[in-house]
């Protein structure tokens, strides 16, 4: 059941108490109550997903309204990005059931076999290896048609997708034929630096192909629509409770010579209360929220939290360090033919006959985030910046760089009228390296959220070539008679001066982890063990993207779900 007020739960002591019902938290919600015997209270700061509107529409200009300053969002900034001449950047995390999957690009990415391995290698732990969490993937994911149910053979390979999971996949249901054609024919035409790819999921991304969503039947599919769906929020065990802000983990008990946590304090409106686990605590309140709990419960850097008065009961120097988020740009180029998004986001009537269809049936132009192709590049072998860095990627299979490319503008920054084409330009690879910290001993006060974005000249050289990759993709000769022009001439410019554009306009994807790591047992750096446990702390676990040590060459949801699959059957095979 999901409860808006404490006062309404049977009890205040459960098996298991997760802090966040977010896009991993749901996941472990549910798969521990399929143990009748296990109660389970996930504690959630905010809001229902329940009628949002604006997180059930896929195309971008929906999900865009969730991001803050809202109700749906923790509207958290970062500090000055040193990387970004010294810009402050809004840092969206959701603040909603279903956390960022509620209202994010439904990207369905789930990196490459090399990274997974990598895991497997960094924790000693093959079961983080790509063999052994391909089924977890399957587990994860009900692959379905898209909205319009054309015939996708070609455009997926089905041996690598679950069909019988939870949350919906599938590719764009409407169509830009000439867009796509021209896309098509561009692998066709510069096939060494495009070669097709015809299944990005497969653990060998690189290439260009078809990009899925986690969108099914024109709706989004999220931890929230899914994994509590009614059969499940239905469970007698399961109880869901809304404007609940965690505070701290209390009650540290230290009887065994291992530190524990007997309770999970929380907050409703002016209430205070605290919530017992007889099993486990598990935090999922994502990369940001979990290591600003840990720190505020006392776990993590002495220093630290010596300077802010808090109690250290544990010295964990890991907490909140090494995070990393992949810095983006965009750049669009007009073309002269008008099968674009543009047909719909600059004009109104057409706007409103779109939204009508939505509504009608759940088809049309509103079914796609933003109906895209994605390129997964290799910067080249001889590249003059690996003579001063040692390659980031996890292997030979792995991208650099990411170039989504899409029927309108990219960046969504250009009002200007017209038609255009775009390319979303990341560095999957980052090097450079932030953190989440705390300033204040009020666990209310927002964390300080340094994603030290574009602090490694490697980073800057990286978006560089992404940028001539994409003018390459559009300089193919498909696009000559269509292309009019790019919305920003960045042929003409100095590299300086482009070094200057990237600096002024990158931003984050939004895909942070590594706050709360996982590293091999013995280790002496990270926060969880390869079971995901706290390293030493009794009954906590940390289930959500904190724990992955480096970002995946990939968004991040769908290794995020993974971790959570897996997480949860760590601590199902501990208690049953
Ligand atoms: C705008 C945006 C777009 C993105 N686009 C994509 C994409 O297209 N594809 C992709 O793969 N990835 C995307 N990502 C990244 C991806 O969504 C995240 O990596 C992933 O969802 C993180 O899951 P999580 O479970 O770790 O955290 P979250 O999903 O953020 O869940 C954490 C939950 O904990 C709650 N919480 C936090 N603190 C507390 C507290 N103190 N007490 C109680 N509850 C708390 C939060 O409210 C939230 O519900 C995007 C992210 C954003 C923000």
């Amino acid at each position: 059941k999901v409860y808006d007020s404490a006062s309404d739960l049977p009890s205040l002591s459960f098996d298991f108490v997760i802090v966040g019902g977010g896009t991993a938290g749901n996941v472990v919600a549910n798969r521990l109550t399929e143990n009748p015997d296990f109660s389970v209270l996930v504690l959630e700061a905010g809001v229902s997903n329940e009628g949002v509107l604006d997180s059930m529409i896929p195309f971008w200009k929906f999900g865009g309204n969730l991001l803050g300053p809202t109700i749906y969002d923790w509207n958290y900034t970062t500090t000055p990005q040193a990387g970004l001449n010294d810009r402050v950047l809004d840092y969206s995390r959701a603040h909603m059931l279903g956390g960022c999957s509620s209202h994010n690009g439904m990207f369905y990415t789930r990196g490459t076999q090399d990274d997974f391995d990598r895991y497997a290698k960094l924790t000693g732990d093959p079961g983080w290896s790509w063999d052994a969490i391909l089924p977890y993937f399957m587990k994860n994911e009900k692959w379905v048609p898209p909205a319009d149910h054309h015939d996708t053979r070609g455009q997926f390979d089905p041996s690598v997708h679950g069909t019988a999971g939870f949350i919906q996949t599938s590719i764009s249901g409407f169509q830009y034929p000439i867009f796509q054609s021209k896309v098509l024919q561009t692998t066709k035409e510069l096939p060494d630096v495009f070669p097709f790819n015809l299944d990005m999921n497969s653990g060998k991304p690189l290439g260009l192909g078809w990009l899925q969503y986690t969108i099914g039947h024109g709706r989004r599919s999220s931890s929230a629509t899914s994994y509590l769906a009614p059969e499940f929020i239905r469970r007698e065990n399961l109880h869901v409770l809304l404007h609940a802000q965690v505070a701290k983990l209390v009650d540290p008990r230290n009887a065994t010579g291992t530190l524990s946590f007997g309770g999970v304090q929380f907050l409703q409106g002016t209430s205070q209360f605290t919530a017992t686990a007889s099993k486990e605590i598990v935090l999922s309140a994502g990369t940001v929220g979990t290591p600003n709990i840990l720190m505020h419960s006392g776990v993590g850097d002495q220093g630290i939290l010596n300077a802010l008065g808090i109690p250290t009961l544990l010295h964990l120097p890991s907490v909140g360090q090494n995070v990393s988020d992949q810095p983006a740009f965009a750049a669009s180029w007009a073309v002269n033919f008008n099968q674009t998004m543009e047909l719909v986001t600059q004009n109104t009537t057409r706007f409103n006959e779109a939204f009508a269809e939505w509504n009608r049936s759940h088809t049309g132009p509103l079914v796609d985030f933003s109906p895209t192709y994605v390129a997964w590049l290799r910067l080249d072998a001889d590249s003059p910046i690996f003579e001063n860095h040692t390659d980031p990627s996890a292997g030979l299979d792995t991208p650099h760089i990411e170039l989504a490319i899409t029927p309108g503008v990219a960046g969504f920054g250009v009002s200007e009228p017209g038609h255009f084409v775009g390319a979303g330009m990341a560095l999957v690879t980052p090097i450079s390296r932030g953190s989440v910290t705390i300033n204040s001993s009020d666990p209310l006060a927002p964390p300080l959220i340094d994603i030290g974005m574009l602090t490694s000249d490697f980073d800057l050289f990286a978006l560089r070539e992404a940028l001539k990759r994409a003018q390459q993709f559009f300089e193919a000769p498909v696009w000559r008679d269509s292309i009019i022009g790019p919305v920003q001439d960045f042929e003409n410019i100095t590299s300086d001066a482009l070094d200057e554009i990237i600096r002024n306009t990158a931003g984050p994807s939004l895909h942070l982890v590594g706050s709360a790591g996982m590293s091999a047992r013995d280790a002496p750096y990270g926060v969880v063990d390869p079971d995901l446990r706290v390293k030493g702390v009794e009954g906590l676990r940390i289930v959500d993207a904190s724990v992955l040590p480096l970002v995946p060459s990939a968004h991040t949801q769908a290794a995020t779900y993974v971790v959570a699959e897996r997480g949860a059957d760590l601590i199902k095979q501990r208690w049953e």
